[in-house]
């Protein structure tokens, strides 16, 4: 789908509008507040349903809570019965119950959706209950156009170790063939050497490299690069055009991310503007 038809009734403007809908991090580097910087770098119109508010930093997560159900509900309602959407993302979605409500929304919607299969925060602090982890792949994965599971999120998926190359292409093709992902990248992040990741689109596998960057500031990075491929998919750009953009941009906002807090610090989302390079 493209930005340029299925205004809603009321809409005259036709922008690239993109929704996520995903928990938060009030020290800006991850979850929703990665995800709207992102898609406002991009230039595309950003909004956001919040399934959990975490009290989170660099150093980890403090606490959680979890929105009630019908405020999910109601948030989803929303923006779906008014907005344009051309694309959404889903990041944490810490249970079953909010899944289901996810779920039952989006199912028969014509919309590209990324899932970012969130499970634990860089910190390694848990963000999806254990049992939820059944229930996302069996209900919401055969629902995406994308999905983009890191190694350790890979592994669940899949039930494989994932220790080489030719492992994270094995797993990306089992996510579609097996699972019914509609595509699925499988991001090296975790891996030694380049950073390097696959995208299987259900025909054929294509590879994504990056050289590895030496820092400990990469909070929020699969969030960061699952909301640029949402934005670029809402601006009607191909699955493949927008996985290797947002890899550009992501790698620019580690390249140029920032030391702040004590722990593993933020990319930088406006990393791709030209002063940027300065700081
Ligand atoms: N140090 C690095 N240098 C260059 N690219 C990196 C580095 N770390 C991660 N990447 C890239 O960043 C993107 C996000 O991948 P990563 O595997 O870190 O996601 P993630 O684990 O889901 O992120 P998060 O920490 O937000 O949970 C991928 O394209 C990955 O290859
Ligand atoms: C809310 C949220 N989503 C995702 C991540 C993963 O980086 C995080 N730390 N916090």
């Amino acid at each position: 789908m493209t930005f340029t038809n299925d205004l809603p009734k009321g809409s005259t403007t036709q922008v690239p509008c993109a929704l996520t809908i995903a928990g938060t991090d009030p020290s800006g580097g991850a979850g929703i507040q990665a995800d709207l910087k992102t898609f406002q770098e991009l230039k595309t119109y950003g909004m956001s349903v919040i399934t959990s508010v975490v009290a989170q930093n660099t150093t980890g997560v403090q606490a959680v809570h979890h929105i009630p159900i019908e405020m999910i509900e109601q948030q989803l309602n929303s923006v779906f019965s008014d907005m344009p959407i051309h694309a959404f993302k889903t990041g944490m979605i810490a249970n079953e119950d909010i899944m289901k409500v996810i779920a039952e929304k989006i199912s028969g919607q014509d919309i590209s959706y990324v899932m970012d299969p969130v499970m634990v925060a860089t910190s390694g602090d848990p963000l999806i209950a254990k049992n939820a982890r059944y229930f996302l792949r069996q209900n919401l994965l055969p629902l995406t156009s994308l999905v983009t599971p890191n190694i350790p999120e890979a592994e669940y998926l899949t039930g494989e170790t994932i220790d080489t190359v030719e492992a994270m292409k094995d797993a990306a093709v089992k996510i579609v063939e097996v699972f019914g992902a509609g595509a699925a990248l499988v991001k090296g992040g975790h891996m030694e050497g380049e950073a390097v990741d696959f995208l299987y689109d259900g025909s054929n596998l294509h590879t994504f490299s990056a050289k590895r960057i030496h820092t400990k500031n990469t909070h929020g990075t699969g969030c960061t690069y699952s909301a640029a491929i949402t934005a670029y998919l809402s601006q009607g750009v191909s699955l493949i055009d927008a996985v290797g953009k947002a890899k550009d941009f992501v790698t620019a906002a580690i390249q140029h991310s920032f030391s702040l807090g004590a722990g593993s610090g933020p990319t930088n989302h406006w990393a791709t503007r030209e002063e940027s390079v300065k700081l």
